[in-house]
């Protein structure tokens, strides 16, 4: 089931090291129900505005709030915790293990989430049919193409069940018959009540998102 939770960021800044902030002082609500594309030319912060929303960066100033719970500055054990059950994450980085199995790259986080192994196997094929990730069951994500392990990285996400989903050009290795059935999923995921923030470059990704935010 996934817990409908808004997702807000509240003046963000961050900034590598000296220097101007890369995020500066960014407002953004991410209602659950909705795909929120984040868009801006290259370098313009988005992936580092994804991670803040993620957790995975502490910001210098401003806040990340979740359900209207301000979360930017929990301990790290918190912040782990919240990353596990309420987000999912695609990222461009994403690294999937290159040892173990397509499969078990998928149901990886589900099971550190206690779900039952057999039944989030039978969901991890479901997902992968309805994504077309069609590769034998023994490969391991080295074996992959590109557009495949960027689709295995969101049935891994999709399969938490998150709160809040973040997407990194999610088909960005992508053919449109292929970002149709990505664009679909994600959509469904919010349709199903969960906040869907997805960085995309593609004019079409953008205009086919229900709320947009330029950096
Ligand atoms: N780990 C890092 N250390 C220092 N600077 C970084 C780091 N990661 C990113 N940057 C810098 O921060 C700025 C924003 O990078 P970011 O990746 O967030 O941009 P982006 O909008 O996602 O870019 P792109 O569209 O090219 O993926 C860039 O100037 C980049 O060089």
């Amino acid at each position: 089931m996934i817990e409908p939770r808004t997702l807000t960021a509240s003046r963000l800044r961050f900034g590598y090291g000296p220097g101007p902030a890369v995020v500066d002082d960014v407002d953004l609500v991410c209602p659950p129900g909705s795909v929120t594309a984040v868009t801006g030319r290259s370098g313009s912060g988005k992936s580092t505005l994804l991670h803040l929303l993620g957790l995975m960066l502490v910001p210098d100033g401003g806040e990340v709030l979740l359900g209207g719970r301000p979360v930017h500055r929990l301990p790290d054990a918190e912040r782990s915790a919240l990353r596990a059950h309420h987000f999912g994450f695609v990222f461009q980085d994403a690294a999937l293990d290159p040892t173990r199995r397509v499969l078990d790259a998928v149901t990886e986080t589900a099971l550190y989430q206690g779900l039952d192994p057999r039944r989030s196997r039978a969901r991890a094929r479901e997902l992968m049919d309805l994504l077309g990730v069609d590769v034998p069951a023994g490969r391991v994500p080295g074996q992959v193409s590109g557009g495949q392990a960027q689709r295995v990285a969101l049935c891994r996400a999709l399969l938490g069940e998150p709160s809040v989903l973040l997407a990194d050009e999610p088909t960005g290795n992508l053919d449109p018959a292929t970002t149709d059935v990505v664009l679909g999923a994600l959509t469904a995921h919010a349709r199903a009540g969960g906040t869907v923030v997805v960085v995309t470059h593609d004019p079409e990704v953008e205009r086919r998102c229900d709320r947009r935010f330029r950096l």
